[in-house]
C-alpha cells in the first residue's frame, strides 16, 4: 500500500488539490484528513464517495501520532486500499509525518511505503511565513519532492520569479511547477505528480528539537456560531485582521446563512474567499467554523462572533 502526502501551510490549497487529483486515480484510495482544530471540516469538502478518515484536534506528526498509526492499521484492515492520501494539518511538519509513516511500517508491521511527497506553497505568503516561522514552516518545503504553487493569480511576473528563486534555494532538488496546477488536464497533472515518485521509502530521520505545533499555534472552533448572514460573517472575519484578536492565520468554515445558501469560508492573512458549497458533503445539522493562529485572544474572538453562540472546546 503506497502513501502519498499532500502537505502545505494553512490554506495553501491542499484540499483543492485533492479534489482535482482524487478522481484521476485508479484503484482504491482512502484519504486521511488531519485538522489541527477541534472540528473536522476538510472531510466534508472532499468530493465524491471516497472513504475519508478525519483525525482532528492536533497534528498527526506530534500529539496525534499514535492515533495516526492506529488509523493506518485500521484502514489497511478495513479497506485494503491501493493507496492512502494524507493531508496533514497545515501546521504539521512533513518530516515528522514521514517518520510516523515509517514507524507504521517498521514498528506496526503495516506494508506501507511513502511514494510521493507533494507540498503546496502559497507564493504570496512564502517570504513572510519563512521569516516568521522559520524551520517550522520550511520543513514542508524542504521535504517536498514536488512543489506546487498557489495564489499565482495574486502576484506579478517579476515578483513571482523572485519568490520562486527563493523557494528553490530552500530545496534545490525539488521539482517546482511554476504554472497554475488547477488548470492542468488529467494527463498533465498525472505526469507531473509521477515526477514526485522517485522517493526512497527510507527517509533520513531528521534530528531536531521537536516543537509541538500546539506550543506555537492554537485554535478556536465554533459549532453553529451566532453570526447568521453572509454580510455579518464577512465583516466579522475582516475584523480578525486587527491585532487585538491575536495573529489569526486561518479561518475556515461551512455555514448555511439566513438565505439558505451554504457558504464555504476561507481566509488567511493573504486572502478572504466566500464560495457556494451546496455540493459539499456537509453535515446539515451543523454550521462549523475554525480559527487557527498564534496568541489568539479567545475571549475577544468569542465575543466578536456572538455572545450567544455555542463554542466547541
Ligand atoms: N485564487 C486561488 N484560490 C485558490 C488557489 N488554491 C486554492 N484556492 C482556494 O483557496 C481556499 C483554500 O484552499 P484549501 O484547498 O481549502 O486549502 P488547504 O490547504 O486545504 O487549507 P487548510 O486545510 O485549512 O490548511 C479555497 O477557497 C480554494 O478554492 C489558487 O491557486 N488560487
Amino acid at each position: 500500500m503506497e502513501i502519498q502526502i499532500i502537505s502545505g501551510f494553512l490554506g495553501t490549497g491542499k484540499t483543492t488539490f485533492l479534489n482535482q487529483y482524487l478522481p484521476l486515480l485508479d484503484g482504491k484510495t482512502v484519504v486521511i484528513e488531519n485538522e489541527f482544530g477541534d472540528v473536522g471540516i476538510d472531510g466534508e469538502l472532499i468530493k465524491g464517495d471516497i472513504p475519508v478518515r478525519e483525525i482532528y484536534a492536533g497534528c498527526i506528526c506530534c500529539s496525534l501520532s499514535v492515533e495516526f498509526r492506529e488509523g493506518i492499521c485500521e484502514i489497511e484492515k478495513k479497506f485494503h486500499p491501493d493507496r492512502i492520501l494524507i493531508e496533514p494539518s497545515g501546521v504539521g511538519r512533513l518530516s515528522d509525518v514521514i517518520n510516523a509513516c515509517e514507524k507504521a511500517r517498521m514498528k506496526d508491521g503495516v506494508d506501507v511505503s511513502v511514494t510521493k511527497l507533494i507540498s503546496i506553497v502559497d507564493i504570496m505568503a512564502f517570504e513572510e511565513c519563512a521569516d516568521y516561522f522559520g524551520s517550522f514552516y520550511l520543513d514542508q518545503i524542504q521535504h517536498g519532492r514536488l512543489l506546487l504553487l498557489s495564489n499565482l493569480d495574486g502576484i506579478g511576473k517579476t515578483e513571482k520569479e523572485v519568490q520562486i528563486e527563493r523557494i528553490r534555494e530552500k530545496n534545490p532538488d525539488a521539482i517546482i511547477y511554476e504554472g497554475d496546477w488547477r488548470e492542468l488536464d488529467r494527463e498533465a497533472l498525472l505526469t507531473l505528480v509521477d515526477m514526485a515518485e522517485n522517493y526512497t521509502d527510507h527517509p533520513e530521520v531528521v534530528a531536531h528539537q521537536p516543537i509541538p505545533a500546539d506550543k506555537v499555534f492554537s485554535s478556536l472552533s465554533f459549532i453553529n456560531p451566532g453570526v447568521k448572514t453572509a454580510d455579518q460573517i464577512e465583516k466579522t472575519i475582516a475584523m480578525l485582521k486587527n491585532e487585538e484578536y491575536g495573529q489569526v492565520l486561518r479561518v475556515k468554515g461551512i455555514l448555511q446563512v439566513d438565505t439558505g445558501e451554504v457558504l464555504q469560508i476561507d481566509a488567511t492573512p493573504y486572502y478572504s474567499r466566500y464560495q457556494n458549497a451546496a455540493n459539499s458533503n456537509r453535515d446539515e445539522k451543523e454550521n462549523k467554523l475554525i480559527l487557527i493562529g498564534c496568541n489568539l485572544e479567545q475571549e475577544k474572538i468569542r465575543e466578536l462572533f456572538h455572545p450567544g453562540m455555542k463554542e466547541e472546546e
